[in-house]
């Protein structure tokens, strides 16, 4: 590829009109067609930019003066939540917010000529504190323990006590969690040095449940004041039922090692889904805005439009939660999902709710779906709900051989999606209705939606 002339170099200015917002929720300018990306300008907005780094075909700015504000400007905020990138669309109005989502998905496809329809975004009423799940670093600064978020695109920590999005009840928990920590002198993890204990506070809380899990993710094997930390951590917390330390020894971005040592109370913790009662472990995945995933649920179930009969496969079933709420519309069906720890949760989670026509196996959907094609299963319809990186070729391959009427694709990321799109409708299928975007990831430039394929 060419190399492109930059028209600009690092610390020039100029002013721009934004015209486009990006997947990552940054502003674009062009200078001689040359693209500019500019943190915290949003569509409409006439800025003054300085640029902060070039690179061979775009570079990046920052609003030295913002000229002409948009009418979707939401200054209602603190502005840590856009520099740490904990709500990056924070600045957008929220109806704004809904729009852009649903014109990232029509552009995608687009780009990918597939002709289908959008429909508007559903969005919540109260969009912000919904998050019933907090990640947060654990670092030194000045001296003292932090728990709080990167700087965007950086390893350097914001302490944060109010982080917008999560639960409020999380946050508390956060603050108290990080000032016990701190009375027991517990040393903090370095990066660089790949020194001191702690290196993660996870707090998960169940939406209707109110059960709080803490797992402390620690570098060393030894938890220093191990009892003490956890008997202050209970008795200050009392909605926690389960403390776990998770060790993560290695050199890593990973979050979560392999470990898991029950320091105090269960393994897991329970909350409920559409009427399910769900046991949830430390390492499973569990949606993170429990409001929205009731009607993505619902939603997908509907536009499923189960008779009784059907068999179904959940590929990527996670901890059971789409195949327990539709098995009761359906004669079988079958989950396949990579984390054991999940895969456990899903069968006890059939066994506590008394569901009998559900089947768990664990392993890769892309082996476990050849192989169902292989031994001939006629599912009548497949629901594919992916982590980030969509589908892979073998799995297409797999569920369009297997023909299914129909095949509901859950997405969180609707790039991934218009890619596995295209290899549905070269094989055999069509998109039918337009493609729900259901907002499950407010403030944030996470897009999730549901697309319904038919068998042409
Ligand atoms: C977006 S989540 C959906 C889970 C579940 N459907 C839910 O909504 O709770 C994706 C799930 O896929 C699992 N996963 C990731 N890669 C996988 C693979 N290659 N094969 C099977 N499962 C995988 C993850 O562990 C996670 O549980």
């Amino acid at each position: 590829m060419s190399k492109k002339y930059a028209p600009v170099k690092k610390n020039d200015q100029f002013e721009a009109d934004i015209i486009d917002l990006t997947y990552q929720g940054m502003g674009v300018a062009k200078i001689e067609d040359f693209p500019v990306f500019v943190a915290n300008a949003i569509p409409g907005e006439k800025v003054r930019v300085g640029v902060t780094k070039v690179a061979s075909s775009y570079a990046f700015g920052r609003v030295v003066k913002l000229l002409q504000e948009s009418p979707d400007r939401n200054n209602d905020i603190d502005n840590t939540v856009i520099t740490t990138g904990i709500a990056p669309l924070a600045n957008l109005k929220y109806p704004a917010q809904l729009k852009y989502k649903q014109t990232q998905i029509e552009q995608l496809l687009k780009k990918q000529h597939i002709d289908a329809t959008v429909a508007e975004t559903l969005g919540m009423e109260n969009p912000v504190g919904y998050r019933n799940k907090a990640q947060v670093p654990v670092r030194e600064i000045k001296g003292q323990l932090e728990t709080g978020f990167y700087r965007r695109n950086s390893h350097n920590l914001v302490p944060i006590e109010d982080y917008f999005i999560q639960d409020p009840e999380i946050d508390k928990a956060l603050v108290v969690i990080r000032d016990i920590l701190r009375k027991y002198h517990l040393s903090a993890y370095d990066e660089n040095e790949h020194r001191g204990v702690l290196r993660t506070v996870m707090v998960r809380r169940g939406y209707y449940s109110h059960e709080m899990m803490v797992v402390l993710v620690t570098r060393s094997k030894k938890l220093p004041m191990d009892t003490v930390v956890v008997d202050e951590i209970r008795k200050a917390l009392p909605e926690v039922k389960s403390i776990v330390q998770n060790v993560n020894p290695d050199k890593t971005n990973v979050i979560m090692g392999e470990t898991n040592n029950v320091l105090w109370g269960n393994k897991v913790i329970f909350d409920t889904l559409l009427g399910l009662k769900f046991a949830i472990g430390p390492n499973s995945f569990y949606q993170v805005n429990p409001q929205t995933t009731e009607k993505l649920y619902t939603l997908a179930a509907e536009k499923a439009d189960l008779k009784g009969d059907e068999i179904v496969i959940d590929a990527y079933s996670g901890i059971g939660t789409i195949s327990l709420t539709i098995a009761k519309h359906v004669k079988q069906v079958y989950g396949v999902e990579i984390v054991p720890g999940a895969v456990d949760d899903a069968k006890r989670n059939a066994d506590m709710n008394g569901i009998k026509n559900t089947k768990f196996v664990l392993g890769k959907a892309e082996e476990q779906m050849v192989k169902w094609a292989a031994e001939g299963l006629k599912p009548d319809v497949i629901f594919v709900d992916p982590p980030r990186k969509g589908l892979t070729p073998e799995l297409i391959e797999a569920a369009t051989t297997m023909q299914p009427k129909k095949i509901v694709y859950v997405s969180c990321n609707p790039a991934t999606l218009a890619r596995d799109l295209d290899e549905f409708i070269l094989a055999g299928y069509h998109i039918d209705g337009p493609v729900q975007p259901v907002d499950q990831f407010p403030q944030t430039t996470h897009i999730e939606s549901i697309t319904v394929l038919v068998k042409d």
